[in-house]
Order: C-alpha cells, then structure tokens, then sequence
C-alpha cells in the first residue's frame, strides 16, 4: 500500500472488483468520513494502452470533479505497483439493480433522469463525453444521491472534434458509434434516452440474442412503444423518448434541451404513479 494512502486513510473491506481494480472502502480520521478507494494493480495493464487509458480516467476524472452528480475524485496516490483513487463512497443499491427489479413510476424515472442529465450537462460543458452511460455506471451515495461514474471510456471533444472509436455497451451504443463514423457528445443523450426507456418500460428499447443482433437494432433505430407497456405512460415522456433516440443526430436533442423538456422540468409530475 502507498505510504500516502496509509498516512491519510484506514483502509476498510473490499466492496468490488473491476478488470484491473479492487474497491475499498476507507475511512479519513481527518475528516470522519468513509470513501471508496479503487486500487489498481499496475501488473495487470498488459500494455501501454492499458496504462494511457488509467491516466486519461484520473485526468477526466479531475476535469469533471465539482459537480454533485459526478462521482468525485478526492485523492490519488501512486507507487510502482499500484495506482489508488479514493472518491465519493456510493454504498446504496445502483440503477442496474434497481431496474433489474422493477419498473419505474414517471416520476421516480424523472428524478434519475433530472440528476443523470445534469451531470451529463456537466460533463459536456468541460469538453468530455462519457460513452459509456449505462445503468451499472450510475451509483447513488448513502443519502441516495445520483453520483455519475466510471470514466474509464471518457474522452474529449472540445474545440469542435470530434470522436472515433467503438465503446460502450450493446443496448446502451447509439447507432452512429456501431456505423464506425465520427461522432459527438449526443451518444450520450441516446445511451440517457435507452435508460429512460428501461425505466419506464423494463425491457430494452432495442433488443436482440446476440451482441451482433442488438447492434443491428439499434442501427435499425425502429423505436417502438407496445400498447400492452406503454398505455399508461404520459405523451410527454414518449415525446421526450422520441428526441433523445432519435438517429438523425442533428435532429437528436443535445442535453440541455432535454433538461428543458416539459416532462423533465415538471419532474413528471402526475404522470402513472400508481
Ligand atoms: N465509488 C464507489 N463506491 C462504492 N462502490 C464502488 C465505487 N466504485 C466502484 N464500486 C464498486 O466496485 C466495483 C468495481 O468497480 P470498477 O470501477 O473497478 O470496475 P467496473 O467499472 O465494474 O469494471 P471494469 O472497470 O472492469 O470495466 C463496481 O462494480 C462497484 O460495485
């Protein structure tokens, strides 16, 4: 363990396990509190791409700390073997979870969202996208805060370049990220507009067997709302389903008109809350 890390924080029991990576939780006698520690064996980086992609996620992370919605980088320490980052601790249950069990009221599904899009805003204001929005990665903290996290598929746009690449996850991928053509900080929006839709609905808007089947959806783009799912959902959150996955990316909202979006500023109010 660094001799930083030990001076500053007790470390405590794991709770989780990455690719390269053990989370800790840990505890600073100097303020009282608990954090996460996320600690990276330096061996398991095969190679130097390995490595640039760790250093560009403490960078993004830093760039986009200062935001309540984004999981905030504390302290990093380094050594020769591993690399430690301590951030926000989120001990409560993650969106992944909380989907996989149920679907969501509108306006239970309105208060991720307004959260989940402010962050995204904020992100998006620094020059970074995320590319990797899924539920997995949105965590809540102890007072069941929304923290944004995991930027290690984060990258930089500012100054109007834009991206390449193919990342993300199947359902959550916008269709111009699978086509392999340039894109921007709109995949974001559309991965946000596929977890609005899970909510509401519990099931992926779209869906296939297999990796490649899914990609071939989402490039199909044939957004649907079945009768049997969606009778009750209100026409403003449809609408604001139809501008977020939308594949025409010009036409596609970017996230400050989402967050000025009626459903989003009305936080749905009234809307199927039985
Ligand atoms: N800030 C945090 N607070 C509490 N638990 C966390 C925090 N960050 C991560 N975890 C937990 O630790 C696990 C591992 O996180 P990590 O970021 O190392 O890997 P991952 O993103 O799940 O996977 P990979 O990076 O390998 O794709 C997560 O699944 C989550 O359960």
């Amino acid at each position: 363990m660094s001799e930083g890390l030990k001076r500053d924080y007790q470390l405590c029991e794991e709770i989780g396990r990455g690719r390269f990576g053990t989370v800790f939780r840990c505890f600073s006698p100097e303020s009282g509190e608990f954090f996460a520690c996320k600690s990276i064996d330096k061996r398991l980086l095969l190679d130097s791409i390995d490595r640039e992609c760790l250093d560009k996620e403490a960078k993004i992370m830093q760039l986009v700390s200062g935001n309540p919605n984004v999981i905030q980088i504390i302290d990093v320490y380094e050594d020769d073997s591993y690399l430690h980052m301590v951030m926000d601790l989120c001990d409560s249950s993650d969106l992944y979870d909380r989907v996989s069990k149920r679907i969501f009221s509108e306006t239970e599904a309105a208060a991720v969202m307004s959260p989940l899009m402010e962050a995204i805003e904020h992100c998006h204001r620094h020059g970074v996208a995320h590319r990797d929005i899924k539920p997995d990665n949105i965590l809540f903290d102890g007072r069941n805060r929304l923290k944004l996290s995991d930027f290690g598929s984060a990258d930089c746009f500012s100054d109007g370049r834009s991206m390449r690449g193919i990342v993300g996850t199947p359902y959550y991928v916008a269709p111009e990220v699978i086509s392999g053509r340039d894109y921007n900080e709109k995949v974001d929006v559309w991965s946000a507009g596929v977890i609005l839709y899970i909510m509401l609905a519990g099931i992926p808007p779209f869906y296939g067997e297999s990796a490649a089947d899914i990609f071939e959806a989402v490039l199909r783009a044939n957004l649907r709302f079945p009768t049997r799912i969606f009778h009750s959902v209100s026409p403003a959150a449809k609408d604001l389903l139809r501008r977020m996955l939308c594949k025409d990316v010009s036409r596609r909202f970017s996230v400050e008109q989402v967050l000025r979006h009626p459903w989003i500023t009305s936080g749905a109010e009234g809307r199927r809350d039985q």
